[in-house]
């Protein structure tokens, strides 16, 4: 049986991740990138497709688990009859081999422990060929499959049973057992084992200096409480250790294949930077104040996009590749069930035109919060927006990248608005070169091309595609990115439209799959970053009781270490979809910051308060 998605935690390097359970089991890693091949697979599969568990002897889960202070290392608590045991989950970031660390520390009586490693690369098909080597004098163990090669390195007593590497031994109380994987290319000189105390005195500096920088967190604090402040710290966490650190890419999640509904067939494969998803985390980090990650960001998006716009992805490999090609891997049995199991995504391939909106709107906030200006970045935008003049009133898959037939979607074509908005205003704000008359013309056209056709007049409300019926969670943002003010009547309908037809027991669908043929058979989940632009909307409409307490709400449906999948079921209280997902924490911490900043303006002038509708 499947864990629920909620019951794991998520380490990592900022170049991969782990998953580990609430029994000390890591589920899920891929090594030595977010993308690589996985080398524990359990999650959509079963301990035969690999994982690495660390518990007690007899079973059972942590009694408590909690972060460190403001990083994503892991301390899981077992509390048994025999005593209490800690164990320790990190990965230092910038270690030369993805050194996966895993340290015991004993705090009461003596416990008796159980270590079964599983290896199987390959996506959870291939047994690595194990053997006993000396590194550096110390008796490590190495697998070696194919160009893959991972280093056990413990002074704990291990054997082989069955094609796994086990060990039994004891814990007592004042006693530290560390244990280390690390990975390097098979053709390769095996990597001397890094010492697991100084690699976590390292990791817990990395974090410690790189979370008390946080400039939001403290205003959320502030402004709406403890509780808050920490979700917005624990959101900015997740979000650095999403980014993959040697090229500056943004993976959307570190997993593939949860699903959007239980037994479903809508699993697909996140582990890939999509233009829209790491522009919005890049702008909840530029909130947070981290602007190292935006100059990363926009270095990578400049070499990604190349030379010709109309070649533009709208995702792509961790380090630019273009090639995600999507396949099943039908040897997994899926999370749950839940088949297929995919690698690569199809998505790739497809127009989606919004993502032209992000990338400007990412490149001006970065601009107007001081990143130093880049010759090239203003070139590739104006080669964009001359691009996106030609197609814009092409149908594109949307944000939500249907597989089914191309739409002319009014979310696309709004943030086709939002892009020549956005290069206008850097003409206007920065003086930077461009025939800015011209596309104040551009802007026009296309904003009284949505307002004619993406707005129902007899329903008053905004429709996911010209002259269609369907509503679409997306167009909750149209104040937000400045297309309409908040007060226009148009928006509030829309508002109303969806508090009728798209809401599930508080929580916000991003559409109706019965009623959109998104081209994928089944239901699924509210999704939790729509359920956010709900609550930003009725704090832009006044409406702050209700935009708090659907906040507040929404934080209780992060997991006990503050996060969040893609999707939740409301009638089975579960998480659903690819775990943890930067959508989410990004919606997360753009709503906490808004919160908090209309508290602040109510608290200047409580008279300038609207009236609660
Ligand atoms: O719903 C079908 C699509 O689902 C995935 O896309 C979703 O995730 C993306 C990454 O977070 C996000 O950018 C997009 O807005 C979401 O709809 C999947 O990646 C697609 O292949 C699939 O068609």
């Amino acid at each position: 049986m499947s864990a629920p998605i909620e019951s794991y935690g998520m380490i990592g390097d900022c170049r991969t991740a782990a998953l580990v359970g609430r029994d000390g089991s890591i589920d899920w890693l891929c090594l030595p990138r977010f993308d690589s091949d996985s080398v524990f697979a359990a999650l959509v599969g079963g301990p035969e497709n690999g994982r690495w568990l660390i518990g007690p002897r007899d079973g059972g889960e942590a009694a408590s688990r909690r972060y460190l202070d403001g990083s994503p290392i892991l301390e899981t608590r077992f509390e048994t009859e025999e005593g209490v045991v800690e164990l320790i989950d990190f990965m230092p970031p910038g270690a030369a081999g993805c050194d996966l660390t895993r340290l015991l520390r004993g705090r009461r009586g003596r416990v008796r422990m159980r270590m079964e490693l599983s290896l199987r690369f390959d996506y959870g098909k291939i047994v690595p060929w194990v053997r006993r080597a000396e590194v550096a004098g110390r008796r490590v163990l190495l697998a070696i499959g194919g160009p893959h090669m991972t280093v056990l390195s413990t002074a704990v007593e291990t054997r082989g049973e069955n094609e796994r590497t086990i060990a039994e031994f004891e814990v007592g109380e004042g006693e530290e057992i560390p244990f280390t994987l690390s990975y390097a290319p098979s053709y390769q000189e095996v990597p001397a084992p890094a010492d697991p105390r100084e690699a976590l005195r390292a990791t817990e500096a990395f974090w410690r200096d790189w979370s008390s920088r946080c400039e939001a967190a403290g205003k959320v604090r502030k402004a709406l409480g403890e509780r808050a402040g920490e979700a917005v710290t624990r959101s900015l966490v997740t979000l650095k250790a999403l980014t993959y650190a040697p090229t500056g890419g943004i993976v959307a999640a570190p997993t593939t294949s949860l699903p959007e509904a239980i037994g479903g067939a809508r699993n697909w494969d996140y582990r890939y930077c999509w233009l829209r998803d790491a522009t919005l985390t890049l702008i909840a980090l530029m909130d947070g104040g981290y602007y190292d990650e935006a100059r990363a960001w926009r270095d990578w998006l400049l070499r990604a996009a190349a030379g010709r716009p109309d070649q533009l992805s709208i995702m792509y490999g961790l380090a630019g590749e273009r090639r995600l090609r999507e396949w099943e891997a039908p040897w997994l049995a899926g999370y749950a069930g839940s088949r297929p199991v995919r690698i690569g995504n199809a998505a790739h391939a497809q127009l989606q035109l919004d993502v032209f909106g992000e990338v400007m709107d990412a490149l001006h906030q970065a601009r107007a919060g001081g990143l130093p200006e880049s010759e090239p970045g203003w070139a590739l935008q104006s080669a964009m927006i001359a691009h996106l003049e030609k197609i814009w009133r092409q149908p594109d898959a949307g944000l939500w990248e249907i597989r089914s037939e191309r739409r002319q979607f009014t979310y696309s074509k709004a943030m086709a608005w939002v892009a020549v908005d956005r290069c206008i205003r850097s003409v206007e704000n920065f003086g930077l070169p461009g025939p800015v008359e011209h596309w104040r013309r551009l802007r026009d056209t296309i904003h009284a091309d949505v307002c004619r056709r993406g707005f129902d007049s007899a329903r008053n409300c905004f429709v996911q595609v010209y002259g269609g019926q369907e509503l679409d969670a997306s167009l909750l943002l149209l104040p937000a990115l400045g297309f309409l003010p908040a007060s226009d009547p148009r928006f509030r309908g829309t508002v109303a439209a969806i508090e009728r037809e798209l809401m599930v027991d508080g929580l916000v669908r991003r559409y109706d799959t019965q009623e959109t043929d998104d081209g994928v058979a089944g239901r699924e989940g509210v999704f939790l970053a729509c359920s956010f632009w709900l609550a930003d909307a009725y704090g832009m409409l006044g409406r702050r009781r209700k935009a708090r307490a659907l906040f507040e709400r929404l934080l209780d449906l992060r997991n006990d270490l503050g996060l969040l999948a893609e999707e939740y079921d409301p009638e089975a209280g579960r998480q659903l979809g690819n775990f943890p997902q930067a959508f989410s924490h990004v919606a997360l911490v753009t709503s906490a910051i808004r919160l908090a900043n209309e508290a602040g303006a109510e608290e200047r002038s409580p008279s300038a308060a609207p009236a609660e509708a």
